[in-house]
């Protein structure tokens, strides 16, 4: 089973140290994991750094992948997208980054058949510079799924999309991390959706690790005063879920 495990890594853009020191024993395949925390608290930049994007101290130890850091997809929150290219083509793009060229018929049915699962077939042909900002971020999953990722980093992947894509999204992840055994972490600012869907969460505030383990257990009044600076209260809702009610900013 493949797992992921950090050893005081770090990060910096040039002499700006954005990230130090977190720490995290063995994230198992099956697991979602939300990355949460303020704005600039540097949860991209853990993502840039587990996929090897950007060196620093520390390690990222991967075990039981099949291809090694290539087994890592990133799936970044703004999507520049290349106009020129249709949606399909983006998509077999995707498909092919690192291998050759030849198209099976199997690898277009894959496309279909991912297309498909994300409601988006009928987006295909269309020029990724003609769609809207929800169908370009499911177009983003499309891309990062064709690769058949044993580990997922997605950052803010729902951030575009309307409630019933974002639920249908997250349902349709988790899901598929159960199935084939694949570590999601999930960068989110919904903490109702972490909540909900991720079992583990990670805090990061100011560059560092302030708080991880079973996600209600992270979620708490304390951590959303202290991290987030606002009054907050989790209650269990009618249907028994914990819910993030929030009252007004500090
Ligand atoms: N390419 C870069 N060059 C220089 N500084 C950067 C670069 N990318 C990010 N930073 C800085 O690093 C810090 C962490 O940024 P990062 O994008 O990791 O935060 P984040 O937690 O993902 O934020 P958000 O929730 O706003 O997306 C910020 O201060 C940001 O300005």
């Amino acid at each position: 089973m493949v797992a992921l495990a950090l050893d005081n890594v770090g990060a910096a853009y040039g002499k700006a140290k954005v990230l130090s020191d977190v720490t995290l024993s063995d994230l198992k395949g099956g697991s979602v994991t939300a990355i949460i925390g303020p704005n600039a608290a540097g949860k991209s930049t853990l993502f840039k750094r587990i996929a090897g994007l950007i060196k620093g101290p520390g390690l990222v130890e991967l075990s039981g992948t099949e291809r090694g850091s290539r087994s890592i997809c990133y799936m970044p929150q703004d999507t520049g997208a290349n106009a020129v290219l249709t949606v399909y083509e983006s998509v077999l793009l995707s498909a092919k980054q690192g291998s050759g060229w030849r198209v099976a018929d199997d690898e277009l049915a894959e496309i279909d058949a991912i297309l498909k699962a994300l409601h988006i077939q009928d987006l295909g042909f269309r020029g990724l510079g003609e769609l809207s900002g929800g169908q370009r971020q499911l177009v983003s999953l499309a891309q990062a799924l064709i690769r058949r990722p044993e580990i997922l980093l997605m950052d803010e992947p729902t951030s575009a999309l309307d409630l019933h894509r974002q639920i249908e999204v997250l349902s349709f992840i988790t899901d598929l991390a159960k199935r084939d055994g694949m570590i999601v972490l999930i960068a989110l600012h919904d903490l109702n959706h972490a909540l909900r869907y991720c079992e583990n969460t990670i805090v990061i505030a100011q560059g560092k690790m302030a708080a991880s383990g079973a996600t209600p257990e992270v979620i708490t009044t304390g951590m959303l005063r202290d991290i987030y600076k606002i009054d907050a209260r989790v209650e269990t809702c009618s249907r028994g879920s914990p819910m993030v009610i929030v009252d007004g900013a500090i």
